[in-house]
């Protein structure tokens, strides 16, 4: 077998596309935009990159996009104090926190502080609540992101039995959640797993989001399985690589997200919706 790539770029300017045509007939209707505040703090380049990719994303889908880039020494108090300025604000419908946050800052509380209702990357504990009781809810980018891409290519999943490798709060977990709702019979592997290899081999889907390239080899690639590569890691010359050995991987999956152009422009996509519902939660048509 030879797996047929997953165009996540091409995907997600489909879902792109579709929220600006929803953004614009709500402006048609007499609407206003809806409003995203991204906050940074610090200078890591990844991350600027990462907030001008998604300023971008937002330009062109008509939703209003708010730079909030604060000095590497922000205190606690004063980050809090902005997070409170974004809730009281009734023109921003979505508040982003790009994480990590640097090492004197803690992230948690802020992050609950932040109202679910303009929680757009769904990182609060009320939502993932929600979520998890299959809720009508602000669900995260990254997940959501995978399911959309699924879905629209077509895959059905429900009764597959799926690995997810990484057990993080914005992917890995999320990802349980989403993948149990879907139907799937979901294992979680994390670092203290004994057994990841045999793990990987009995999976019919496959989401691996670690950062950590050719964690997964591809010969323990079960096959005819779909593969989610979620791994971002940029090489010593330059190059994105993910965490599963692709070519090896690729002759014997089905399905495979590349990286670049997979589940990072997915991701995006996902923001860009959930900014759209927040907004219409607050702005409900007339
Ligand atoms: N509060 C918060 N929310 C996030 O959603 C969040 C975050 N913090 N911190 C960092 C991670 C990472 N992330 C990506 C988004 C887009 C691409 C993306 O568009 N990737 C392109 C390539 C982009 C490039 O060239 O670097 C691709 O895979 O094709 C990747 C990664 C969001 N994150």
């Amino acid at each position: 077998m030879t797996a047929q790539l997953i165009d996540g770029k091409a995907v997600a300017s489909r879902v792109r596309e579709r929220v600006a045509q929803e953004v614009a007939s709500r402006r048609d209707n007499g609407q206003r935009p809806p409003g995203l505040a991204v906050v940074l703090v610090g200078t890591d380049p990844a991350s600027q990159v990462y907030v001008r990719n998604k300023h971008r994303a937002c330009e062109q889908a008509g939703i209003r996009s708010l730079q909030h880039e604060l000095p590497v020494d922000t205190s606690q108090q004063a980050l809090e104090q902005l997070i409170d300025e974004l809730n009281a604000d009734s023109t921003i419908d979505g508040i982003l926190l790009q994480l990590p946050l640097p090492e004197h800052l803690d992230a948690r509380p802020i992050l609950e502080r932040i109202h679910p209702d303009k929680d757009v990357d769904g990182f609060h504990p009320y939502n993932l609540g929600r979520l998890a009781q299959r809720l009508p809810t602000l669900r995260p980018c990254t997940p959501k992101g995978i399911i959309t891409l699924l879905q629209e290519s077509n895959l059905s999943i429900r009764g597959l039995d799926a690995t997810i490798v990484g057990a993080s709060n914005i992917v890995g977990r999320p990802m349980s959640l989403e993948l149990l709702l879907a139907g799937c019979t979901t294992t979680i592997c994390h670092r203290f797993t004994r057994n990841l290899e045999q793990h990987i081999r009995n999976a019919e889907l496959l989401i691996v989001a670690v950062g950590n390239p050719g964690l997964v080899r591809g010969d323990w690639i079960r096959e005819g399985a779909i593969v989610i590569d979620v791994g971002i890691t940029r090489t010593a010359e330059g190059r994105l690589i993910g965490d599963v050995e692709f070519e090896t991987a690729a002759a014997r999956a089905s399905y495979m997200t590349p990286v670049p152009g997979g589940v990072g422009p997915m991701t995006v996509a996902s923001l860009l919706e959930n900014t759209l519902f927040a907004a219409e939660q607050h702005d409900p048509r007339p």
